[in-house]
């Protein structure tokens, strides 16, 4: 079988020479994907997985855009088109000095698994721009989503592709792209999600994500009977995801002592409480400041400059910043310091390494196209809304996020229970996601 990985991994790097993040996302799902196509009649011979690792379609288009000085920048603007066997394109925008075709396609990947997981009829896709929004003025972040609108929109649409945020895409964003959006196509429709409530948002989205992992973590803990009680979590991130990842950890009685940026990180000894929760999404939401300002205000906590969250001791660890963020040897720690479960709330922030360290420790460990899937599903619980034209609760909507990641989490268990009787949520993840693609794209033929 090793052969066949081999082989099938050569031709995929032949392809995509230099795209490191895509080819370490694609050699995962390899690895557990091709032996069970080999031990599948109907999946052998078809060539599928190949064509899944090819995108429908990858659009990149310049945006240029004037600052508060007058002066005119260029950057660039891409929309990756996965796959769209099983519904519309769906899947964030990133906007981050950092982002290339590598990145957008490891996670426009991802995407496909994650929202064919979620039971809901959504194709994969992912977008976003080389911009950097720190430092810009609100009248600048328009004037750029204006301008990456105004190319976006004629590749986009609620039964085509919908768009939401990603890591410097919150809910401003969304807001200016919507309405260029809506100006240009003189049509008020889903074509976004992550929308306020007063026009076409649902409740709970904003929370769904960092929600929907510890959702995730709870139904593995539950599998021995365990629970976030009294549990030390860390955290990484202090943006959309690590915000209400905190959150939601809070409420079922765990303390939380860690969060970070790309500075460094916070450990407040005493727990970050629903008051200091508070202050920090002020802080980033709002005053769009550094996580050091939080040991600044709080004298229980200490910042450590360039370093991550992950020697610190705890029991859970979330990683929601961004990828590879978590290596071979911070897993090491993690697992020398007691740590039991490990939940991804950013998408592949866990090394290889550090994977298969948690998988031969035994522990628990889920992959973001699981565990973070609830922020996606909630979007498709805000498409349905807006084609009903109708409002859910709140509690309808947590409800249905809770249902789905109990769902999802019953899938990777059907899928990735190993003899021992571990549970690989990796290997479970993968083929539950595949499985439902793959048929489709069989009934549909060769297109
Ligand atoms: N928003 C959503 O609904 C979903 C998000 N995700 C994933 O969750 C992760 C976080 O997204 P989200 O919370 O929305 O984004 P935000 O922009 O709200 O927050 C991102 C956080 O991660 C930090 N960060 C970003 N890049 C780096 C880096 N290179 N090194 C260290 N820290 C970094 C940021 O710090 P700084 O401000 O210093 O850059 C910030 O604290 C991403 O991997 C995203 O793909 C997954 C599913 C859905
Ligand atoms: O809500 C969405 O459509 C996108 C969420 C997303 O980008 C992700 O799941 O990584």
């Amino acid at each position: 079988m090793q052969e066949k990985i081999d082989a099938f991994m050569e031709e995929v790097k032949a392809r995509n020479a230099h795209e490191p993040e895509f080819l370490q996302a694609v050699q995962e799902v390899a690895e557990t994907v091709l032996p069970y196509i080999a031990q599948h009649e109907i999946y052998n011979g078809k060539n599928i997985l190949l064509r899944m690792v090819e995108p429908e379609r990858a659009i990149m288009f310049r945006v240029s855009w004037v600052d508060d000085n007058g002066e005119i920048h260029v950057n660039r603007g891409y929309r990756i088109q996965m796959n769209s066997a099983i519904g519309p394109y769906k899947g964030g925008l990133r906007f981050h000095p950092s982002v290339n075709i590598s990145i957008l396609k490891f996670l426009a990947f991802e995407q496909v698994f994650k929202n064919s997981l979620t039971t809901l009829p959504m194709g994969g896709g992912k977008g976003g721009s080389d911009f950097d929004p720190k430092g810009k003025s609100d009248a600048e972040i328009m004037r750029f989503c204006h301008n990456f609108m105004s190319e976006l929109f004629r590749h986009i649409g609620s039964n085509t592709d919908v768009p939401a945020g990603d890591i410097g895409v919150g809910a401003r964003e969304i807001g200016f792209l919507f309405g260029m959006y809506r100006k240009i196509r003189n049509e008020f429709t889903g074509v976004l999600t992550g929308k306020g409530l007063s026009w076409g948002g649902s409740l709970i989205r904003p929370e769904a994500t960092g929600y929907g992992t510890v959702y995730f973590a709870q139904s593995m803990l539950e599998t021995k009977g365990d629970s976030f009680e009294g549990k030390i979590v860390a955290v990484s991130g202090a943006g959309n995801v690590a915000q209400y990842a905190t959150e939601k950890a809070i409420h079922l009685g765990a303390k939380v002592v860690t969060l970070s940026d790309s500075s460094g990180y916070i450990y407040d000894k005493d727990g970050i409480d629903a008051d200091k929760l508070k202050f920090v999404m002020h802080l980033k939401n709002e005053k769009r400041g550094r996580i050091s300002e939080y040991a600044d205000k709080y004298p229980s906590a200490v910042f450590h400059e360039g370093k991550t969250p992950w020697h610190e001791k705890c029991d859970i660890a979330l990683p929601c910043a961004t990828q590879n963020e978590l290596h071979g040897d911070d897993a090491k720690a993690l697992i020398d310091n007691g740590c039991i479960c490990v939940s991804e709330g950013a998408n592949m922030p866990c090394t290889p390494e550090a994977i298969t360290a948690f998988h031969e420790a035994e522990i628990f460990f889920a992959p973001g196209k699981a565990s973070n899937a609830g922020g996606v599903a909630t979007s498709g619980l805000e498409m349905t809304q807006n084609s009903l034209r109708y409002y859910w609760t709140r509690d309808e909507v947590d409800n249905k996020l809770q249902q789905i990641m109990k769902d999802i989490h019953e899938k990777c268990v059907e899928y990735g229970k190993e003899e021992n009787g571990y549970v690989n949520y990796v290997k479970g993840a993968n083929i539950a996601g595949f499985v439902k693609v793959a048929d489709a794209m069989l009934a549909q033929g060769v297109v």
